[in-house]
């Protein structure tokens, strides 16, 4: 059987009086793809916060890589190898593209970035570039290869298509899925852009109300119409 990577069972959590997360249960395994979608506001953001020990769990557990994350902050999770870019995309804007990889870097020599360019050609062309001059889907390729370079064991991604013409989605999708192939990284997705990331996912859950209300393959769910209309009202072509 395929190792568990990520684990959550039952897990609460909220901001202030407000609970967002009621009773959320996940598992993703070696090689997953899993896209994580639901309505504005459903508790997705959250779930990733979480994962990360950004937002405090009331109940219930996390497990990574066989080990109970309680009370780690959320810098020991990114050393044990859960690489996070979050929505706002985690670059400094006033350092160039090879100046951003090399604070991805941690402890590796320089030569890990041939990798970083390897993976993202566009990113060499730009190497020299500030970071505020990027494109944003070149931002988002510079926050994902940034979090790669730091060899995690699993990737969580808040939507990485926000913002990005259709052109761009495509190109960026690409080279996730080329990622994937070459790493095997699980990756935990969120993202507005159903039909897109559902053609990138091998997994799919749907979150309402800060719990898992329906679980498919991807390919099932981009052909299970009821389920779209039921929890997210909208069609997927
Ligand atoms: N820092 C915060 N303080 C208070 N409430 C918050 C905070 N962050 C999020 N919330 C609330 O928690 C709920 C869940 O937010 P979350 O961002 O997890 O949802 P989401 O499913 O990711 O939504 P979206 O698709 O719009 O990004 C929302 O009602 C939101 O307003």
């Amino acid at each position: 059987m395929t190792q568990t990577m990520l684990q959550l069972e039952g897990v609460v959590a909220g901001y202030g009086p407000t609970t967002v997360l009621d009773g959320l249960a996940l598992q993703v395994r070696a090689g997953d793809r899993l896209a994580m979608v639901g309505r504005n506001g459903v508790g997705k953001t959250t779930a990733l916060r979480a994962i990360m020990g950004l937002v405090p769990i009331r109940a219930g557990r996390i497990t990574f890589d066989g080990r109970d994350l309680a009370g780690l902050a959320p810098h020991r999770r990114a050393d044990l190898g859960i690489g996070y870019v979050p929505q706002t995309r985690d670059i400094f804007p006033s350092l160039t593209v090879e100046e951003n990889l090399v604070s991805g870097l941690k402890r590796r020599s320089r030569a890990a970035l041939d990798e970083a360019y390897a993976l993202f050609p566009r990113l060499a062309e730009r190497r020299r570039n500030g970071g505020s001059q990027l494109s944003g889907g070149e931002q988002q390729m510079l926050s994902v290869a940034r979090a790669l370079l730091g060899q995690p064991k699993l990737l969580l991604l808040d939507e990485p298509l926000e913002g990005l013409a259709p052109l761009i989605r495509q190109e960026l999708l690409r080279v996730f899925r080329q990622m994937s192939e070459q790493t095997g990284i699980p990756v935990v997705v969120v993202e507005q852009q159903v039909d897109e990331v559902l053609a990138y996912a091998k997994r799919a859950v749907i979150l309402n109300h800060g719990t898992v209300v329906h679980e498919d393959s991807a390919a099932g769910l981009r052909q299970d119409q009821a389920a779209l209309d039921r929890w997210l009202g909208m069609a997927v072509h």
